[in-house]
């Protein structure tokens, strides 16, 4: 990458000597020779550093013209190198110019080696800053998104194992993917996939939920913006197509943003450029786009509540991830894994399922798709007393009936008849230790050992739940 560097100084001769030397090295240089245009360069582009001179015509020696362009481009970047110079220096006004937010000075006339070297030393220092702070917001950003990593994929029917294979040969290319399926099908994790397997693997991926960026921070969000761009921003903040550069951005519920925001977005992908809310500079945008929706698409551009020129945007080419209802092979594997996985979570020593129990999980036709199989298995692990999970443990059917289920019986029916959707957490909680009372026939010693709980911690809660 060519690094840029914005000089100021009035006087031509000087100008034309750095100009000279920067470009004898690679550096990219833009050069000015007032106060005005070095102020209105920094607001058009992005720098590298800044070499300032601290007098210009109206004084010509007490460098206030200086201290008073260190202010405004810190304003302007407050992450840009300044790297002040004079011809009339004193120790004085070097150290006011530091204090006043220069990272370094060179004294007139300078010496090639030592004003290299202290550009160099600056340039580095802003790109460690400049990676710094994407990769902490990236960091916020993937903690988030970590549960994405925590399963491995499961395609055993004939369908999923056809689109793994499209999805692998679609990786690589750079084409925008549209990704649509009803809820908990697996979009956002084959949106990862889909990344995972391309050439930007090595970059970020970005997810963001649409649904639940409203209106007023839309362009804060996706765009960044910079400290003081209004009321609220306190910080400079890196958006989310900022964060994504060179990667891969996943733009999850896509169909539930509004006309508005659709603009804004159309915008920047027609253009495959942004600025960040109060910056006047343009950065190219450079990344893949992957969308989801469990809406019909089709239908929305139909009603007016879609644009269709986004929709052209985002689908170069659409994926319809089937329900798992429509999978059937796969739902066994599915639910093994989950139970592997949620009995090696919570310590519970249950490994498989009754032969009547994996026919119902067979015949049910999951709504919830994969998300509803996994809390569906979590909550029967806790609901089974024996060595497998058994048909009663899945409990079918039990959230509709919800008005007639007892939440408050010591007999073990509580647990059974409660649905996780609907309790509070005192209700789960109370469910899962009389089930376990249960299991150990009342065995404290056993039970509070299997809940990871201390006896004394045991007894507090039979206490607070009138379990003694
Ligand atoms: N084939 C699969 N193998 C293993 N786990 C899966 C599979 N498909 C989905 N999952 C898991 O199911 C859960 C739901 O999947 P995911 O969040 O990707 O669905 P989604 O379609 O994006 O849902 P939503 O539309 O609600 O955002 C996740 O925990 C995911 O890891």
């Amino acid at each position: 990458m060519i690094e840029k560097i914005l000089i100021a100084d009035d006087d031509t001769s000087v100008v034309a000597a750095l100009q000279m030397l920067l470009k004898s090295q690679g550096f990219e240089v833009v050069s000015v020779t007032t106060p005005d245009a070095l102020l209105e360069q920094a607001k058009k582009q992005q720098f590298s550093v800044a070499l300032i001179d601290l007098n210009y015509q109206n004084d010509t020696t007490s460098g206030h013209e200086g201290m008073q362009m260190i202010a405004e481009l810190k304003q302007i970047d407050e992450k840009l190198p300044i790297v002040v110079m004079t011809g009339y220096s004193s120790v004085d006004i070097a150290v006011d110019a530091m204090k006043a937010g220069a990272a370094d000075f060179v004294q007139k006339p300078w010496g090639n080696e030592r004003l290299l070297h202290t550009l160099r030393t600056q340039i580095q220092l802003h790109s460690a800053h400049v990676i710094g702070s994407k990769l902490a917001s990236e960091n916020t950003l993937l903690k988030d998104q970590l549960s994405l990593a925590k399963h491995a994929i499961v395609a055993e029917s004939e369908s999923m194992k056809a689109m793994l294979l499209q999805l692998k040969k679609l990786a690589k290319s750079d084409m925008s993917i549209l990704l649509t399926g009803e809820n908990g099908t697996g979009k956002s994790m084959f949106a990862e996939y889909i990344h995972q397997y391309s050439m930007r693997h090595k970059q970020a991926f970005i997810a963001v939920n649409m649904g639940a960026i409203t209106e007023s921070l839309f362009e804060s969000e996706m765009f960044g913006h910079m400290k003081g761009a209004f009321t609220d921003a306190k910080e400079a903040r890196i958006g989310r197509f900022e964060l994504a550069q060179a990667g891969t951005i996943f733009l999850d519920e896509i169909a539930n943003i509004g006309i508005s925001q659709q603009a804004k977005l159309l915008r920047v992908l027609e253009e495959r450029q942004f600025e960040r809310v109060g910056s006047s500079k343009t950065q190219q945008l450079d990344l893949r786009i992957i969308s989801a929706t469990n809406a019909n698409v089709d239908k929305m551009i139909v009603s007016g509540d879609f644009r269709q020129d986004l929709y052209y945007r985002l689908n170069t080419i659409t994926l319809h991830i089937p329900a798992l209802r429509e999978r059937k092979a796969d739902i066994i594997p599915l639910a093994q894994q989950f139970l592997t996985q949620h009995a090696h979570k919570y310590r519970i020593p249950v490994g498989t399922f009754s032969a009547k129990a994996a026919a119902s999980l067979e015949a049910y036709d999951w709504p919830g798709n994969i998300r509803e199989l996994s809390h569906i298995i979590e909550r029967a692990l806790f609901l089974c007393t024996g060595d497998c999970i058994e048909v009663k443990d899945l409990g079918f059917g039990l959230n509709e009936h919800q008005d007639q289920a007892s939440t408050t019986g010591a007999d073990g029916n509580s647990a059974q008849t409660s649905s996780f959707e609907q309790d509070s957490l005192d209700d789960i909680e109370k469910g899962i230790i009389v089930a376990r009372m249960k299991k150990f026939t009342g065995n404290p010693i056993k039970t509070a050992e299997s809940l990871g709980l201390s006896r004394s911690a045991y007894y507090r809660r039979l206490e607070k739940y009138n379990l003694t």
